[in-house]
């Protein structure tokens, strides 16, 4: 029999990285979805293209082999499927992983397979597979978990590929850059051996790698999208031709980097090397991807171990500068009231009903004695003021009160 892998979330990351890697490896994908749209897509076509582009041009995949099933309607085929697979992937978004853990529980405890299964979750989160395997383990019985490791290994993973949301009439194919990145942990895979994926660069240890990557791709995106989106940018590539914005990227990512050489061994000049690559992709005028979407989820983003707190972190705990990541901060808490961002919404009521530190708290999950606290809650309390200061305006003069309200920009 062929090698199976089944893959939660047939959404961008899902079909124009994921899968495209796993197909090529030689592996039939069955996708997992919740969403009718893509499902029947999927389910009704053999094939659909992944374009890369770039200056040098464009170059198409065509991605086959490969089956849906939607758990919301199809749970028990689901689980059928995973105690036959090789591998579970996933790319589903850090908050939905406890809802994908029960099906992949059940499937996993029926395997009787000699092989176990590898277990990968392809998010932007430090940890996301032990995540997910904390979810799972919660939905194993207590005495199957002491037989777990015989029927599945789980290894963290770092994921790097810029896909931008799609064009709505573009079914299923995806524009991609070229540029891809997937790190995964060997150790957990022991004298089994790591599942045969060529793309996957497998290390020993991954902390150096997902913390580059979510502290220089993803800090470095998120700034740009959320001082972009106050300036009414509408794309990241339009944010960084802002000279003043391109600007504050490269001050943030001297911060990050001066983490990630202090930290981590890596060299400086490889860093630096590193962060021009980074700045060349997300400036990339080939890829129409919305600060919206770059921004999204601001919650998730200021979380204590995410690209903007957990740099900041580490740095003050170094007496090191962080000064500039504070500036980003200030700009995703203006991410508010976003159409389509549930979490925005969340943003603007938690600034609204707490203190400066109260809110601190609560957003960033910051311990109130930490030394990056108290520079964080000054950021807070100045959103909030303006927030009541325009609250406080007659509304005609809100929108001419907006519009001097942007101290950094230019
Ligand atoms: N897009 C990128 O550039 C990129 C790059 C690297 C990593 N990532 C990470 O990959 C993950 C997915 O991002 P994306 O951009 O592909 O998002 P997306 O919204 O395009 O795709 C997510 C998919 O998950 C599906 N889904 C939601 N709940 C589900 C459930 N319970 N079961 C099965 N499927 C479910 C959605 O229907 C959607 O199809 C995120 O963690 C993101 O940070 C994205
Ligand atoms: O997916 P998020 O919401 O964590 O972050 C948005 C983008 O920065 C992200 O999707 C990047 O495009 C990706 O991480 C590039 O590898």
């Amino acid at each position: 029999m062929g090698k199976k892998a089944i893959h939660f979330g047939g959404g961008n990351i899902g079909r124009g990285f994921v899968a495209e890697f796993l197909h090529t490896a030689g592996y039939e994908v069955v996708f997992v979805d919740v969403m009718d749209s893509i499902i029947n897509a999927l389910q009704t076509t053999k094939s659909y293209q992944v374009t890369e582009v770039s200056e040098g041009g464009e170059s198409t995949k065509t991605i086959t082999n490969y089956r849906a099933i939607n758990s919301k309607t199809h749970e028990a085929d689901v689980i059928q499927e995973i105690s036959t697979a090789d591998v579970v992937t996933c790319a589903v978004g850090p908050n939905i992983l406890k809802f994908i853990a029960p099906v992949i529980a059940k499937g996993i405890d029926i395997r009787s397979t000699p092989k176990p299964l590898a277990v990968i979750a392809c998010e932007n989160a430090i940890g996301a597979t032990d995540t997910l395997r904390g979810f799972i383990e919660s939905h194993t019985d207590s005495e199957r978990l002491k037989t777990m490791g015989e029927r599945a290994q789980y290894a963290n993973s770092a994921i790097d590929r810029i896909v931008p949301a799609q064009d709505p009439n573009s079914g299923l194919n995806v524009r991609i850059e070229k540029f891809y990145e997937w790190v995964v942990e060997k150790t957990p895979f022991g004298s089994v051996g790591h599942p045969d994926i060529p793309a996957i660069h497998w290390v020993d240890h991954l902390e150096p790698y997902i913390e580059r990557k979510l502290f220089t791709v993803n800090t470095s995106h998120a700034t740009a999208a959320y001082y972009g989106r106050y300036a009414g940018k509408k794309t990241i590539a339009e944010a960084m031709r802002d000279s003043y914005i391109r600007g504050v990227v490269r001050d943030v990512l001297k911060e990050t980097a001066s983490l990630i050489v202090d930290k981590h061994e890596i060299e400086a000049q490889e860093q630096q090397e590193y962060v021009e690559t980074i700045i060349a992709r997300i400036s990339n005028p080939y890829l129409e991807d919305s600060v919206e979407r770059v921004g999204r989820a601001p919650l998730r983003k200021l979380s204590r171990k995410e690209r903007f707190i957990g740099p900041a972190a580490q740095l003050a705990e170094r007496g090191m500068k962080y000064d500039s990541l504070l500036g980003s901060v200030e700009m995703a808490l203006r991410f508010q009231n976003v159409d389509e961002d549930e979490e925005s919404f969340g943003l603007a009521k938690i600034l609204k009903e707490n203190s400066p530190a109260d809110a601190t708290v609560q957003l960033t999950g910051l311990e109130r004695s930490h030394p990056l606290f108290s520079a964080v809650v000054k950021v807070v309390d100045q959103v909030q003021s303006e927030a009541k200061y325009v609250a406080l305006l007659p509304a005609p003069l809100v929108g001419d009160a907006r519009s001097h309200a942007q101290p950094r920009i230019c």
